[in-house]
């Protein structure tokens, strides 16, 4: 695979706003898995353009091959067909330069580590010294709402808790790019509802892109700027619904036209200001209908709510 590639490591951290290339460009994808029992065509035709900053989750039903389609953006995988570039670089050199945090379903955290020492694993790794380290924890301990926390280990947090920890972890190297395959999955509807909005808040400070598989169609219409709906076996996308919400539109607005895979922008302001009201407005439960039909697959009228067609 021979996509573009820039050699240099970009110092751009500090002028987030003017980025221009793509956060994920996914084009032409197909992933096919050699089983005992035969061929299972995971993804097929897949075309995804993710902006700097912009809020994207997937949906579709079990199976559907969202989780492998985040594996080949985070580099744990390779297509078989298309290609993937990260902020114009293959996922291997993404991956290299540290363009991307990941969180998962299962935190993932070190058993033997407190609280403290998790989230400094990355820097650690990458060499920054202690008094930076120190600093750095601190500021997405204070993030997360664990500044309290720092001395306490996994086994001592409650799920949402330890998820947090996981998310503070993920932000450490600064990444233009969050890949959170259903971080939220194993918790109650309260705790998740409180992460969901602490998502929203830290994602908007800190300008990152976030690619999010979920199963919930209102966590999805809450969090993303658009919501990618994928159909079955093999995983195609169906449609991407771009949010609109009365007195809190998103630059997602202005993509509505630009066709599938167009990339829909992002607008971290008008992230910001989507609070806990937002889950009780009536656009809010005009969004959840609208994937809730492109994700049964009824007729939604073009142009209707503003479902892009595919
Ligand atoms: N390593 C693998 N080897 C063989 N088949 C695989 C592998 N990984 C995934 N698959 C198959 O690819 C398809 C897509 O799986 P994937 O886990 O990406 O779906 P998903 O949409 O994330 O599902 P879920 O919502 O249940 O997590 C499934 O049919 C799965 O069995």
């Amino acid at each position: 695979m021979s996509a573009p590639e820039n050699a240099a490591a970009p110092e751009t951290l500090s002028a987030p706003a003017v980025e221009t290339v793509a956060a994920v460009e996914v084009a032409a994808v197909d992933k096919v898995f050699e089983t005992r029992g035969g061929l299972v065509h995971a993804l097929e035709g897949i075309d995804l353009t993710v902006a700097a900053g912009e809020f994207v989750s997937l949906i579709g039903p079990s199976g559907c091959g969202k989780s492998t389609l985040m594996r080949l953006v985070a580099d744990l995988d390779a297509p078989s067909a298309g290609t993937i570039t990260v902020f114009g670089k293959t996922p291997a050199r993404a991956r290299l330069d540290q363009e991307y945090g990941i969180a998962f379903q299962q935190a993932g955290l070190l058993p033997w580590r407190t609280v403290a020492a998790n989230v400094a694993l990355p820097l650690e790794l990458h060499g920054a010294t202690s008094a930076d380290r120190k600093a750095k924890v601190a500021e997405l301990l204070e993030m997360v709402g664990l500044a309290d926390f720092a001395d306490r280990y996994p086994d001592q947090l409650s799920g949402g808790m330890q998820q947090r920890v996981a998310i503070a972890r993920s932000l450490a190297e600064q990444p233009r790019l969050l890949l959170m395959d259903e971080p939220f999955g194993a918790l109650d509807e309260m705790t998740r509802e409180k992460m969901q909005s602490d998502l929203v808040r830290i994602s908007a400070e800190t300008g990152a892109a976030v690619v999010f598989v979920t199963h919930s169609i209102p966590e999805a219409v809450f969090l993303s700027d658009r919501v990618v709906v994928m159909s079955p076996r093999p995983g195609r996308i169906r449609e991407i619904v771009p949010m609109r919400f009365a007195g809190a539109g998103t630059a997602a607005d202005d993509a509505g036209a630009a066709g599938p895979g167009a990339t829909g922008g992002a607008d971290t302001a008008a992230r910001a200001r989507r609070t806990e009201g937002l889950r009780e407005d009536r656009s809010f439960f005009d969004m959840v209908t609208a994937v809730r039909e492109a994700l049964h697959g009824a007729p939604v009228a073009p142009g209707a709510r503003g479902v892009e067609t595919r």
